[in-house]
Order: C-alpha cells, then sequence, then structure tokens
C-alpha cells in the first residue's frame, strides 16, 4: 500500500516552514518509498481556538525558551534569515484561502513554489501577506497577472472559505492542536499523527525509512 503524509501548515507558523522546507526536501526519498506528501492549508487560529489552544509564546517562560529554539531550528533547516515580523501574529486567513485555490487548480509544483514564497514574503522579508496588495505581489512571483487575479477573487469565495474551514476541521477530527500536523498512514495502512518540525526521527521510522537516507539537519552553532 502507498504511504501518505497529510501535513497541515499555516503560513502565519514559522514551525510549519521547517516542516514544509524538510518534507520536500525529502521528498524524492519519500516518493522512492512510496510515501506522497500532501500539503493541506488550515487556519492556526481556528484550531487554536477550537482546542482551546494559544499560540506558544503567549506564555512568557516559554515565549523566552523560544527565542532559543527558533534561533536553534532556522539554522538547523537551514533558514538563517529568518526573522519574526513586526506585524506577527498576523490574520493568514486571506493567504490560506488563496492556496487552497491553488491546490485545486495548478500543478503541485505551483502549491510548493507559492507556499515557499508566502514564508520567505513574511518570515525573511517582513512582507505583511494578510494585506491584499501585498499578497498581490507576492503572488505575482509566480503567477501571471490574470492568474492572481482569480486567485484572489477565489479566496474571497464562500466555496474556497469553506474548504479553508473543512480542512481545518478535518484535521481537528485528527486530534490537531497546532502546526505543523501531520496524519500518516505508512505502508502497511497505519495511520498515526505527528505533531511538530522536531519529530521527523519518528516519521521515519514509521515510515520504515533508514535515518542515514533522508537529509541531515545543518547542526547549531550558538
Ligand atoms: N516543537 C514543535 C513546536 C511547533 C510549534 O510551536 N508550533 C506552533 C505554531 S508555530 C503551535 O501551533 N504550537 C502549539 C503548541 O505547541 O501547543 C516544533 O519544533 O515544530
Amino acid at each position: 500500500m502507498k504511504g501518505q503524509i497529510d501535513a497541515y501548515l499555516d503560513c502565519v507558523s514559522p514551525y510549519s516552514y521547517f516542516g514544509f522546507v524538510y518534507l520536500i526536501r525529502n521528498r524524492a526519498i519519500l516518493t522512492s518509498h512510496d510515501v506522497e506528501v500532501n500539503l493541506i492549508p488550515v487556519f492556526l487560529g481556528g484550531i487554536n481556538r477550537a482546542t482551546g489552544n494559544k499560540p506558544p509564546g503567549s506564555l512568557p517562560a516559554r515565549g523566552a525558551y523560544l527565542q532559543w529554539d527558533l534561533l536553534r531550528a532556522k539554522i538547523a533547516f537551514g533558514r538563517p534569515q529568518l526573522t519574526t515580523p513586526s506585524f506577527f501574529p498576523n490574520l493568514t486567513l486571506l493567504p490560506q484561502r488563496a492556496m487552497v485555490f491553488v491546490k485545486d487548480n495548478y500543478p503541485e509544483s505551483k502549491v510548493v513554489a507559492m507556499y515557499n514564497e508566502l514564508w520567505v514574503a513574511m518570515w525573511e522579508q517582513s512582507i505583511d501577506i494578510s494585506k491584499v496588495d501585498a499578497l498581490t505581489e507576492v503572488f505575482s512571483r509566480h503567477f501571471q497577472q490574470e492568474d492572481v487575479i482569480k486567485i484572489l477573487e477565489a479566496a474571497d469565495t464562500t466555496e474556497i472559505k469553506e474548504k479553508l474551514n473543512e480542512n481545518t476541521r478535518t484535521a481537528l477530527e485528527r486530534g490537531a492542536f497546532g502546526c505543523p500536523y501531520m496524519w500518516i498512514r505508512n505502508q502497511d495502512g497505519k495511520e498515526e499523527p505527528f505533531f511538530g518540525s522536531d519529530r521527523f526521527h519518528y516519521v521515519w521510522d514509521f515510515l520504515s525509512i533508514p535515518r542515514n537516507q533522508v537529509a541531515p539537519l545543518d547542526k547549531p552553532h550558538l
């Protein structure tokens, strides 16, 4: 049986960025082990609201620790230029809805390129992608003007809004309380949840992928 990683992501979440980067980096090896990667946009704010969770930084002691964790993670995942923008946390409903439309209507390569661009824009270039004008510019980096208009108009429709809600509900039904959240079916048909970008060692074991075959993480030198 084919394995599948349903990866629930929101571009407001830097740890989703790390999870995304690392999944894509290991995509060829995953494919060779008969495992598909399914990138699924969700609304993290909705997940927090439904579960009563709060962004980790809202607990002061954890917020202070997060500075260290983020510093290590951004080096480990090869994104040293990542910086928390002054407008964080912003409302990423619009870009996430736009990604729902992109996923349904364009090749997977566009989904990957565009998702990467959203994270780069927000987390490396401090562009507030919750604003229509800024988002239009960021989408123009990968799409023709007529497509950008189509994507952003679609993002405002009931159908796409409902689809993002549906993705978020499914993630919640599968136990999500934050992002990145992965629901994984292995090649024996067994299904398990994995939370975070720092649990890939368990993922590789679950998928019977030898650890010496996956991309190494960089060592943080603090
Ligand atoms: N240890 C995880 C942390 C991931 C994380 O903190 N994700 C945030 C969003 S950026 C979240 O939703 N956290 C909820 C929680 O930790 O309860 C990792 O390294 O990826």
